[in-house]
């Protein structure tokens, strides 16, 4: 990322449970845009990949542990974010241990894809959704 310093490179999880939900949590206040539901994750810190980002990221946030080879590839957003480029990288997950919980007193939700519809989320996660919808419907994931 050296060379690259304007790139904001983040990574998130749509967690998946056995009936279709999908966990969301809401931003908190005093972060860029608070009280907007979000996939949990975060930032990609020097001299991590993005996988062991996202495990150590979820285990802050939810008190889980997952493994990276649960953790599939779903889809990317990459768009303009005041000066930077937000690249966000999102992942699919249906196994991990533990049980979720709000570890840093955000609120959480298990939610189906037509509640997500309904939610105010970050402009990058708007097509995440349709993406999730086909592959919970095509029982792909
Ligand atoms: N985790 C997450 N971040 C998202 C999503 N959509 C989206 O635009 N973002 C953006 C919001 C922020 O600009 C950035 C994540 O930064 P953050 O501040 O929440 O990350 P972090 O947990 O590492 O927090 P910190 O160390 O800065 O406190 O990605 C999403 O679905 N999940």
């Amino acid at each position: 990322m050296e060379k690259n310093p304007t790139m904001l490179f983040v990574v998130a999880a749509a967690l998946v449970n056995q009936v279709n939900e999908i966990l969301v949590q809401k931003r908190p206040e005093g972060k860029p845009m608070a009280g907007l539901w979000e996939f949990p994750g975060g930032k990609v810190e020097q001299n991590e990949n993005p996988e062991s980002a996202l495990v150590r990221e979820l285990h802050e946030e939810l008190g889980i542990t997952i493994h990276s080879e649960k953790m599939m590839p779903l889809t990317f957003a990459s768009e303009a974010l005041g000066e930077k480029n937000l690249l966000l990288l999102l992942y699919i997950c249906r196994e991990w241990d533990g049980e979720a919980q709000a570890m840093e007193g955000n609120s959480l939700r298990w939610v189906t894809i037509a509640e997500m519809r309904g939610l105010s989320m970050p402009p990058a996660d708007g097509p995440f959704i349709g993406h999730l919808a086909r592959m919970l419907n095509d029982g792909a994931a």
